[in-house]
């Protein structure tokens, strides 16, 4: 008989600390990591540079079924290959996730990724980063944990963020796009961004990400029985 292979899926909204939390974790169990939203931007980049309309499912299903995606770990960083391009900084910008978001609303979208993203679940385990890691995707995982934050706060990180690689950004504008994502996000009829029944749910607004780090893992381990 094989074991199963455990899962730790971390989901909740943009900018709630779920990439961080998610390699924190990643690397203080030795597990393999998805992120799950990076597959959801590639589409999008995909789309956009074929000129495929973001509208139209029907056009986005085949082109998210014959994907040409590589992921890498290059010197401990993930690189993102699109058709033999690294788009690793590409799929960050905020037009490619606005876009990702649109089209991760097409439950038939959705259903053409649902393979290449449990094909991530490799021994010693995983942890899965995402919105409906816990709901749909990997449903059955052992540990999971809803992240989540006030939505000005989550602006102020994403600004602060963007600030750090020399962008200049407005607060105001970053907060409406934050809350319009989420809207749509939470509101799709389609794995909708809610907290699976069995999660634990960590609001971030007011801790560190040591504090996060350090809760969640000891929620992971006392689950998992691991040391
Ligand atoms: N608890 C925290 N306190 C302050 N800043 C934080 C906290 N957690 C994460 N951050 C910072 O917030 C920013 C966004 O975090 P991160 O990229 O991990 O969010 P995310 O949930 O993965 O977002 P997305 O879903 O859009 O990829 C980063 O700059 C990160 O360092
Ligand atoms: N499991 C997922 C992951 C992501 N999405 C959608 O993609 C957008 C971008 O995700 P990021 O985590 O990289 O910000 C996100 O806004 C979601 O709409 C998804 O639906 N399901």
């Amino acid at each position: 008989m094989t074991a199963v292979v455990p899962v730790i899926t971390i989901d909740g909204p943009s900018g709630a600390g779920k990439g961080t939390l998610c390699k924190a974790l990643a690397e203080a169990l030795g597990w393999h990591l998805l992120d799950s939203g990076a597959i959801y931007r590639v589409l999008a980049l995909a789309a956009l540079h074929h000129q495929v309309d973001i509208n139209a499912e029907g056009a986005l299903v085949p082109l998210a079924a014959h994907l040409d995606v590589r992921f890498k770990v290059q010197a401990g960083e993930l690189e993102i290959i699109l058709e033999g391009e690294d788009v690793s900084g590409e799929i960050r910008n905020e037009n490619v996730g606005n876009t990702a978001s649109k089209i991760a609303a097409f439950p038939r979208v959705r259903e053409a990724l649902l393979r290449r993203q449990r094909a991530f679940r490799e021994a010693p385990g995983l942890i899965a980063d995402g919105r409906d890691m816990g709901t749909v995707v990997f449903a059955e995982a052992p540990v999971k944990i809803f992240l989540d934050a006030s939505s000005e706060e989550r602006a102020h990180r994403r600004m602060r963020q963007l600030q750090e690689k020399g962008f200049s950004v407005n607060f105001e504008r970053l907060l409406s796009e934050i809350k319009e994502r989420d809207e749509r996000d939470r509101s799709r009829p389609v794995a909708p961004l809610v907290p699976a029944s069995d999660a634990l749910v960590l609001d971030s607004t007011r801790m560190t990400i040591d504090e996060v780090i350090a809760q969640a893992l000891a929620h992971s381990r006392r689950i998992l029985a691991l040391s």
